[in-house]
């Protein structure tokens, strides 16, 4: 049976005199892929920032796993079991891929008497990072530096840091990003392996990548969810071809 792991509960977030988020719920549940869509502006990086932690909401509240996260800092969201991912890249390039992963680990933990030793001999950072690898299918790459891997492989690096902390949740912002179309296929295909031992909500424009992966999807427009459902029903939706899809799309 599924459990639901993130619940947002009536978020508001204004700017000012504009509404970035308005009256915002959703869910997410395990094993599955809730994805969140919506023009340019609607208020998805708004959203992502109030369940991350680095935005506060001047309203409502976020649970995860039913414990109330709303007025936690970042890094105990992600000790608690909050895994993410950026739109930007934080990778360091000259390091390889293992030891980004592990610095990943590392700073999470944050056992300082760690410093003195090198990442590389510590099992209990080495573990986690082999495994996150071979869930992403990159351990062949593993002592490669970052700065030699392709973008799709930098991407399914980030997303291995943050599966190396082995999160209840995971929040997706726009992986498929500047991918081309094998790139985005790789990593359609390992985000719905992915999906059945963590759940993700997924920030994308890519559509195609959306309406394959996704179990669910939230329509977001200037900050209010206008449509919540399956991908048949949120293709189907006027409200969402108008605000967002297009006919062409449609
Ligand atoms: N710190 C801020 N101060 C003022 N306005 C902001 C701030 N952050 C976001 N906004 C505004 O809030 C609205 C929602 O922005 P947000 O970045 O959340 O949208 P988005 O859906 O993520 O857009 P995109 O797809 O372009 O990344 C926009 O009008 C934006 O200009």
């Amino acid at each position: 049976m599924s459990e639901t792991i993130l619940s947002l509960n009536h978020l508001h977030k204004q700017f000012g005199a504009l509404q970035a988020t308005n009256d915002v719920s959703l869910e997410l549940q395990t094993g599955e892929i809730h994805a969140l869509i919506g023009p340019n502006g609607a208020g998805k990086s708004t959203l992502i920032g109030q369940i991350a932690g680095n935005i506060r909401p001047d309203k409502g509240s976020v649970y995860l796993s039913g414990t109330e996260i709303t007025g936690m800092s970042i890094a105990q969201r992600a000790r608690l079991g909050l895994g993410r991912s950026f739109q930007v890249s934080s990778l360091a390039e000259p390091l390889s891929v293992m030891r980004n992963v592990m610095m990943g680990v590392q700073a999470l933990q944050s056992h300082s008497f760690r410093f003195w030793k090198p990442v590389a001999q510590d099992q209990q950072l080495l573990e986690p990072a082999v495994e996150a690898l071979e869930r992403m299918q990159l351990s062949h790459r593993a002592w490669t530096p970052v700065c030699e891997l392709s973008h799709g492989e930098r991407r399914q690096v980030e997303v291995a840091c943050a599966l190396a902390l082995k999160p209840r949740a995971l929040l997706l912002d726009e992986p498929m990003a500047g991918l081309g179309p094998e790139g985005s296929a790789k990593l359609t295909e390992l985000l719905e392996a992915l999906k059945l031992e963590v759940p993700i909500l997924l920030i994308e424009h890519d559509m195609d990548a959306v309406f394959r992966l996704a179990d669910r999807i939230s329509v977001l427009v200037s900050g209010s969810v206008i449509a919540h459902g399956d991908s048949q029903t949120i293709r189907q939706d006027p409200r969402v071809r108008d605000a967002y899809l297009g006919d062409a799309d449609a």
